[in-house]
């Protein structure tokens, strides 16, 4: 059964290579985490924009006189508004359409056109809301957003995991999650302050915003070299490329790694037709299970509709006009702490451990949540402080289970297990289904809130359940492993080795006998 790491036997290839992280390193990776911070700029703007007046008069105005309206309205169907939400939404769908575009451009040109080509549609997007005039506009803005973080997701996270030294790749990728945070509390933080400018024009503050981190991506994006991976599948000029992994990996003994990503790039030559039917093939079945699940996954923790629920919580005990800074910094900086955290341990712990402890913990504090509304929340009135308070504090909880494991393991995950030929393909098949439940979740909450009311919390709780059973049995550990290396954790799982056959591509094993484990000695490949 699932031993240590759901590893059967000790894996021989969980080998070192040379270099540390380099200046080089650091500053290429802070410049694409960037990335991160323009998608959680988003996250963060849209729901306190469109709770802001002077916004929803001027393009939502029947939602408007509705909440001017309406006082009535259960306590669990207040914000229940279909046209609001589809407002939101819309970034979401383009981004799932680009993220598809983004994994022929990520293969064909580069990480790095992705990268630039989503700083600037973001750009766009930002300063077309900023300016927007009518309801057009600021649809027209957001498809453009989501451009911009369909390509930007497709690509940041593969670069990440590809610049990274293995032993630092959790680390390293971990920093996209980080960045996500950062720009969801400095949009909400910005929010707070532009909700008071008394022109009402603060909402064309907090879109145009977005402008500084996606212009910092843009710029930052001509000056980024090319991962080396991406530099030999493209060029295949193996000098150039040994150069490049010198410099960024601040040693000249780089061999061993070159070699083994030339022989990934070579072998992904020869099987290389089309990505997307190549990872139907049942070879590449624990990949595609991955792809799909992770991202699923995330979403549904339910982590946007805690986040969401938050605020009103602190106005019931008691917080008014400053409830919903109160819960983005709660919810934010808890996030941001517990994510730093992760970044810290999860090269020494393994992602396994962060994914099981962060469910127990997820799950537990939803359970508790979930029991205190059903017996306190009615439907009209508030509940107790005492009451509120403890709600709180478990939400600070369950945000720091999130944020230990399937919010920043939910990018790794994916970014370090596909093989190089079905790598751009895999990831945009995360971001679409990231994209597409990001979108379903906040489509159908409001209303499956006003339908199950406290249940909600139950009904995520069940996901949490799901998700973690599904890592303790299936998910095999890739703590330290070089991606080209990752075959292995298939071929020596107690489940997927039944579904892959060894020494089919992907899977380890597959080149002639003489490159056998160690197919990473300099004298193989010809340098
Ligand atoms: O990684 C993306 C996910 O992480 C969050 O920003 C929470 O920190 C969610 O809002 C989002 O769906």
């Amino acid at each position: 059964m699932a031993t240590e790491g759901g590893l059967t036997s000790s894996s021989s290839s969980r080998r070192e290579y040379n270099g540390k992280i380099t200046p080089f390193v650091a500053l290429s990776c802070m410049m694409a985490a960037m990335g991160g911070v323009i998608f959680g700029y988003d996250i963060g703007i849209s729901g306190g924009v469109t709770s802001m007046e002077p916004f929803l008069e001027k393009f939502f105005h029947q939602v408007y006189t509705k909440m001017k309206q309406d006082t009535e309205v259960s306590n669990y169907c207040k914000f229940d508004s279909q046209l609001l939400t589809s407002f939101t939404s819309s970034l979401y769908v383009a981004g799932l359409v680009a993220s598809f575009f983004a994994s022929w451009l990520t293969k064909s040109r580069g990480r790095k056109p992705s990268i630039l080509l989503g700083g600037g549609a973001f750009l766009a997007g930002a300063a077309l809301g900023g300016a927007a005039s009518n309801v057009y506009m600021l649809i027209f803005g957001r498809v453009l957003l989501g451009v911009g973080v369909g390509f930007a997701n497709q690509a940041v996270p593969l670069y990440l995991s590809e610049m990274a030294p293995p032993r630092y790749r959790g680390a390293i990728n971990n920093g996209f999650q980080l960045s996500v945070g950062i720009g969801v509390l400095a949009a909400n933080l910005i929010n707070f302050g532009t909700e008071k400018i008394r022109s009402g024009y603060g909402w064309r503050i907090s879109l145009s915003m977005a402008a500084v981190p996606a212009a910092i991506l843009t710029v930052g994006a001509i000056f980024l070299p090319e991962t080396p991976s991406s530099l030999i599948q493209l060029t295949n000029d193996k000098d150039r490329a040994r150069r490049l992994l010198q410099r960024v990996r601040g040693t000249s003994e780089v061999q061993s790694e070159l070699a083994d990503l030339i022989e990934a790039s070579e072998l992904s030559k020869s099987i290389d037709h089309n990505p997307f039917r190549k990872i139907l093939e049942a070879n590449y079945r624990p990949q595609l299970v991955m792809a799909v699940a992770i991202p699923f996954f995330q979403q549904v923790t339910g982590i946007n509709v805690i986040a969401f629920y938050a605020p009103l919580l602190f106005r019931t005990i008691g917080m008014g006009e400053s409830a919903s800074l109160m819960s983005a910094i709660l919810t934010g900086a808890v996030g941001i702490a517990t994510t730093f955290l992760s970044m810290v341990i999860v090269d020494r712990v393994g992602r396994r451990p962060l994914f099981l402890v962060g469910g127990v913990l997820m799950l537990v504090s939803q359970v508790l949540v979930g029991a205190i509304m059903a017996a306190e929340l009615g439907d009209h009135g508030g509940i107790g402080k005492r009451y509120a308070v403890a709600v709180i504090v478990l939400i600070g909880f369950y945000v720091a289970g999130f944020g230990v494991s399937w919010g920043p393991l939910g990018w790794l995950v994916p970014s370090e297990i596909f093989p190089l030929e079905i790598r751009s393909a895999g990831q945009s098949i995360v971001v679409a289904v990231s994209f597409l439940f990001t979108f379903v979740v906040a489509q159908t909450f409001l209303s499956m809130l006003c339908h199950l009311k406290a249940g909600i919390f139950f009904f995520f709780g069940g996901w949490v359940v799901v998700m973690t059973v599904f890592v303790y049995l299936l998910l095999p550990e890739t703590k330290g492993l070089p991606i080209e290396k990752m075959g292995d954790v298939w071929r020596e799982h107690w489940f997927w080795n039944r579904v892959v056959v060894v020494g089919g591509p992907g899977v380890g094993e597959h080149l002639p006998a003489k490159f056998g484990e160690g197919g990473s000695q300099s004298s193989v490949v010809d340098l």
